[in-house]
């Protein structure tokens, strides 16, 4: 306990947490006010206050973050091993996000969100910071000594005990990421500088340490891992390059469509060969004027005897080109069906060379130039009369593929959420690595406050984020429904890893802007994770329909 500082106890977290639940319990009846005047929230007033409705799901998501940081600094000390690197990540977690509550929290860089912007009235503001804790932690010189010991401790390679309950995830953990250093971080620069797909041996290198099959129940030749053990995996390869941390989800995607709603022939079929990587398959939902709206999306299967023929266009297909199953949403009910008429199949496709990426009748398409997220690749695919046989429509009944692909979508944001984690963590280390080396006036930048201070909390804010994630990934484990907690884990994390990045490229100051300098590249991942699998403002959106119930 006296690693926390000021005399601020656990037991006062508690009291700020406790304060934040009752200001968020404010911004709830606001919020309900401005969009279920009924009692029901209602579709056209969610529109109209959008702001107001996805100011509420950043404050769950900052609260939530609250909670599951101080669990994790409670578990910590009952072992003993709350030292002063975790005691200053809390106290600059609580510090910040509480005035951000009270005074505004950033959406996005050009979208702070108030507390009146929600209709929460001044007194209760005033309220939530006469809380005597809030004084305290906020008070500079406090905040300063944290960022001085946070500073230091990562200076010398200290980010904090991510404080797992098991030691066999302990163990997991540590080969992936000896693993990503000695085979993936050495060669990230080149392979997006060249922008190549990530070499087969090293897929083939994961697919012996099971990273294809870690959540496939061992029945189907997976390890049969839970949530939990999917995120220090990702987050550990993402920590040396995205690509290589996404390379398992496109299988973690199939792998949960067919274990949830496949034949069992097709369980059979697909799942063992999907975990021991032999079988890479590609996720083909989005199309060039369907993304986030994904119910109405045009691309048609027409049913012909024994086969189906595929008509249309996707886009921004990863992978596309060098996998050999798709998992492709299309319509088969009439143009109007809405999400009721979309069906999923498990579509066979060979795998295509530069020349020639998609060499199947029915099937072309080029690939799409991107700024990072590369290694993969990216396609525009046009199907004209693909066909595939009957027997691919997963679960075999038309119609279900939306709701099909709704259950995958917890697993896959809590996936990508543990990818901005890995993104986050290798751009605070680049940003410490040159912070420590690059003199300028004399010293080490690191000992300016504004640059030790971006460092202190870049690792306070992406503990927080990770205790969000692996809270997500532990509900989801348990069986429960996680929508809201996947959301919020992808929805911070997602940010996380953007300001890092930018903080991190701004540390390396002219040189962050070279291409050979690696956080160039960090800066590029970082963007895509608030766009893919549900943008920031779509998971706002799951967030707080989740919390205030269903909609007229
Ligand atoms: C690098 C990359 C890889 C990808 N990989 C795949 C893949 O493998 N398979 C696949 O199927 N797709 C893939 N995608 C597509 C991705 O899932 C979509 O880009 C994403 O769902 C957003 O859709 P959109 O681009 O059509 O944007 P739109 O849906 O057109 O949205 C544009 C913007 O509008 C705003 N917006 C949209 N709806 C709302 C709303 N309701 N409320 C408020 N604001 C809103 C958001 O800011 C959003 O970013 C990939 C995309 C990229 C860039």
């Amino acid at each position: 306990m006296n690693a926390l500082t000021d005399d601020i106890a656990l037991s006062d977290y508690g009291a700020a947490l406790a304060a934040a639940e009752r200001l968020l319990e404010e911004g709830r009846r606001a919020v309900e006010t401005l969009v279920a005047p009924t009692g029901r929230p209602d579709a056209a007033l969610m529109d109209r206050h959008q702001f107001a409705l996805h100011g509420l799901a950043w404050q769950v998501a900052y609260v939530e973050a609250l909670r599951q940081t101080l669990r994790w600094a409670r578990r910590l000390a009952e072992t003993g091993a709350l030292r002063r690197t975790e005691a200053a990540i809390l106290r600059l977690g609580f510090a910040e996000y509480s005035a951000q509550l009270a005074g505004g929290i950033p959406m996005s860089q050009t979208e702070v969100v108030r507390p009146s912007d929600l209709g929460i009235p001044p007194e209760a503001v005033a309220r939530f910071l006469a809380e005597p804790v809030l004084a305290r932690l906020s008070a500079p010189a406090g905040l300063e000594a944290a960022r001085l010991v946070l500073a230091g401790a990562v200076a010398a390679g200290d980010y904090g005990a991510i404080g797992l309950e098991d030691e066999a995830l302990e163990a997991t953990r540590d080969s992936f990421l000896r693993f990503t250093a000695a085979e993936v971080t050495p060669h990230a620069q080149d392979w997006h500088q060249r922008d190549e797909l990530i070499p087969l041996d090293l897929i083939g290198k994961l697919s012996e340490m099971g990273v294809f099959g870690l959540t496939i129940p061992e029945e189907f030749g997976g390890l049969g891992l839970g949530k939990v053990a999917m995120c220090l995996v990702s987050e550990a390869l993402s920590g040396g390059y995205i690509g290589v941390g996404s390379l398992g989800t496109r299988s973690e995607i199939a792998a949960e469509l067919i274990r949830l709603g496949g034949t069992e022939e097709q369980r059979r079929r697909w799942l063992p060969s999907i975990a021991s990587g032999e079988t890479l398959p590609t996720a083909v939902f989005t199309e060039p004027n369907t993304g986030s709206d994904l119910g109405n999306l045009r691309t048609r299967a027409v049913r012909e005897g024994d086969v189906y023929k595929v008509y249309g266009a996707k886009t921004w297909i990863t992978h596309g080109s060098r996998s050999d199953l798709m998992t492709l949403l299309v319509r088969t009910g009439p143009a109007d069906s809405g999400y009721r008429g979309l069906s999923m199949f498990l579509a066979e496709k060979p795998r295509g060379t530069e020349e020639n990426p998609f060499p199947a009748p029915g099937m072309s398409g080029a690939e799409i130039p991107v700024l990072g997220y590369r290694g993969m690749k990216e396609y525009e695919i046009g199907f004209d009369g693909f066909e595939i046989p009957a027997s691919s429509l997963l679960g075999g009944v038309e119609g279900q593929g939306f709701r099909q692909l709704m259950e995958t979508f917890e697993s896959a944001r809590i996936q990508t959420a543990a990818r901005a984690l890995g993104v986050a963590q290798n751009a605070m280390e680049l940003g410490v690595a040159y912070a420590t080396t690059r003199e300028q006036f004399g010293r080490p930048i690191l000992h300016f406050p504004r640059v030790h201070a971006k460092l202190a909390w870049m690792a306070a804010e992406t503990m927080m984020a990770r205790q969000l994630s692996y809270f997500a990934a532990r509900t989801k484990d348990s069986g429960q429904r996680c929508d809201m907690e996947a959301g919020m884990a992808k929805l911070l994390a997602a940010r996380v890893a953007w300001s890092n990045a930018d903080s991190a490229l701004q540390i390396h100051g002219g040189n962050g802007y070279a291409i050979e300098y690696p956080i160039s590249r960090v800066l590029c991942d970082a963007r895509i994770l608030s766009i893919f699998e549900g943008a920031a403002e779509i998971q706002a959106q799951v967030i707080a329909k989740g919390l205030l119930g269903r909609v007229n």
